[in-house]
């Protein structure tokens, strides 16, 4: 059996959705713990599936974790007693891999599973292992493991120049350099929000990171972190998705945590779109309806370009925009899964090469729909609300790794809608 949602479309929505702590920023924080022995309380961490699994991954490491309540841990490091990821835990989810960096800021050596592909691509970690190997690590693949070992037993400072910014390899090194002997270099790396928000966190510990923002960093190695307390940022990526909802139901749903800076293209292209935000500190309203809308064509690129994780969800707009809009996936290989499931409930998309070309309908339609990935259902759940009559969104595993409580924010602003189980 597995879950499912059952959404009788077509309410009025009327409230407002708070987004909750970064999935993508907790996780590579919460896996910073493992660098340095002490006691870390995190704040604003997200009630989520990921997280939990993380946690999960931790404790098989020796980490002890305390939850002090809904949002807050305590995690304390009092040595690494096992030096292998497990692929059992890291294969439920690709940011596991992220704890190569600290095992080897650590313990010099670590093992830890490849974590295979996943519904949106074949997601390699060759970058990742790039940076590892300039800063003197060896690394060999065994068994579907990459062993990792410093060399000598030392970390070393390196320049590393990545051909693609990254965001988990990005996070990887500069998790592995803070505690280095010497300066590390690294160019052309991701400027996500997240990785900014990992940064700060190291520096609140002591560690030394100069550039943060831009996409050169310099990290001087320092021989010790001083644990202490770090609150995650808001999810720009929840945040955006209850944007969309806001504009698909014109205006009656408000939307708390956005950072406008965290999502600029995101909302730039909403307003040439004909959207009109009005925006007080993190608090956004719209004051635009949805038929004043116009079509566009969008591009997903690292960032600050279009973020890749709110493709699906303004394609889910642009299907109730009249015209032809277009969307170009540039990010990963095979992220249009939430076409077909689109289609099913009357939208009419076609996909070219790696454009999706989005022919406007009057609404959508009920229908039994399936998640593929996260995004994707988070993108039929807002099209579920929005059909007059029942849908079912199937496969919500995937919605539960990243959105904390959708169902209770949902029924808060007057949505019908309930987790049922289905058969698989
Ligand atoms: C937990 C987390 O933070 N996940 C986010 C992170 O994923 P993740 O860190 O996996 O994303 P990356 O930026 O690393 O991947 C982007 C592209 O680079 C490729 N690549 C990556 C590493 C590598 O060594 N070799 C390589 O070829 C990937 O296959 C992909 O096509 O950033 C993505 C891009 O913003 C987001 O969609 C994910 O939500
Ligand atoms: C793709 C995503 O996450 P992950 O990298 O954990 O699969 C996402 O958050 O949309």
């Amino acid at each position: 059996m597995v879950e499912a949602f059952r959404i009788r479309g077509g309410n009025k929505l009327k409230g407002i959705l708070r987004a909750s702590g970064a999935k993508n920023a907790a996780l590579p924080i919460i896996i910073g713990t493992l660098i340095e022995k002490g006691t870390y309380v995190l704040k604003n961490v997200p009630d989520l599936r990921d997280i939990r699994t993380l946690i999960q991954l931790l404790e098989s490491l020796g980490m002890k974790v305390e939850r002090l309540d809904k949002n807050s841990y305590k995690f304390v490091n009092e040595g690494l007693t096992n030096l292998v990821a497990a692929y059992e835990l890291v294969k439920k989810m690709r940011a596991s891999f992220l704890v190569m960096g600290p095992m080897l800021a650590h313990a010099k050596e670590a093992r830890v599973s490849l974590p295979g592909g996943c519904a949106i691509g074949s997601r390699p970690v060759d970058l990742h292992l790039k940076g590892f190997e300039a800063m003197g690590v060896d690394i060999t693949l065994d068994h579907g493991y990459v062993e990792a070992k410093a060399k000598d037993g030392k970390l070393l400072g390196a320049n590393v120049l990545f051909d693609f910014p990254s965001v988990g390899a990005t996070e990887n090194v500069i998790m592995a350099a803070v505690k280095a002997e010497g300066v590390t270099t690294l160019e052309n790396v991701a400027r996500e929000p997240e990785v900014e928000d990992l940064c700060n966190f190291l520096n609140s510990m002591g560690a030394k990171i100069s550039g943060i923002g831009s996409s050169k960093l310099v990290i001087e190695g320092v021989e010790k972190l001083v644990p202490g307390e770090y609150t995650i940022m808001p999810d720009r990526i929840e945040a955006g998705t209850y944007v969309v909802g806001a504009l698909m139901f014109n205006g009656d749903i408000e939307v708390e945590g956005v950072v406008r800076e965290h999502i600029e293209s995101f909302i730039s292209k909403l307003e040439e779109m004909g959207a009109v935000f009005e925006i007080e500190g993190t608090h956004l309203k719209v004051k635009s309806k949805l038929e004043d809308l116009k079509p566009a064509k969008v591009k997903t690129m690292p960032h600050p370009g279009f973020a890749t994780d709110l493709q699906s969800q303004m394609m889910t707009l642009m299907c109730l925009v009249g015209g032809t809009s277009e969307v170009k996936e540039t990010i990963f290989e095979n992220r249009f899964m939430h076409v077909p499931e689109l289609n099913r409930m009357g939208a009419s998309i076609d996909i070219e090469d790696h454009v999706a070309v989005v022919e406007g309908v009057k609404t959508f339609s009920s229908a039994e729909v399936m998640a593929s990935d996260l995004r994707a259902g988070a993108s039929l759940v807002l099209a579920a609300l929005k059909a007059e009559g029942e849908s079912i969104v199937n496969r919500i595993y995937h919605v539960d790794r990243g959105y904390e409580q959708l169902e209770e924010k949902l029924k808060a602003i007057g949505a019908d809608i309930e987790r049922i189980k289905m058969e698989a």
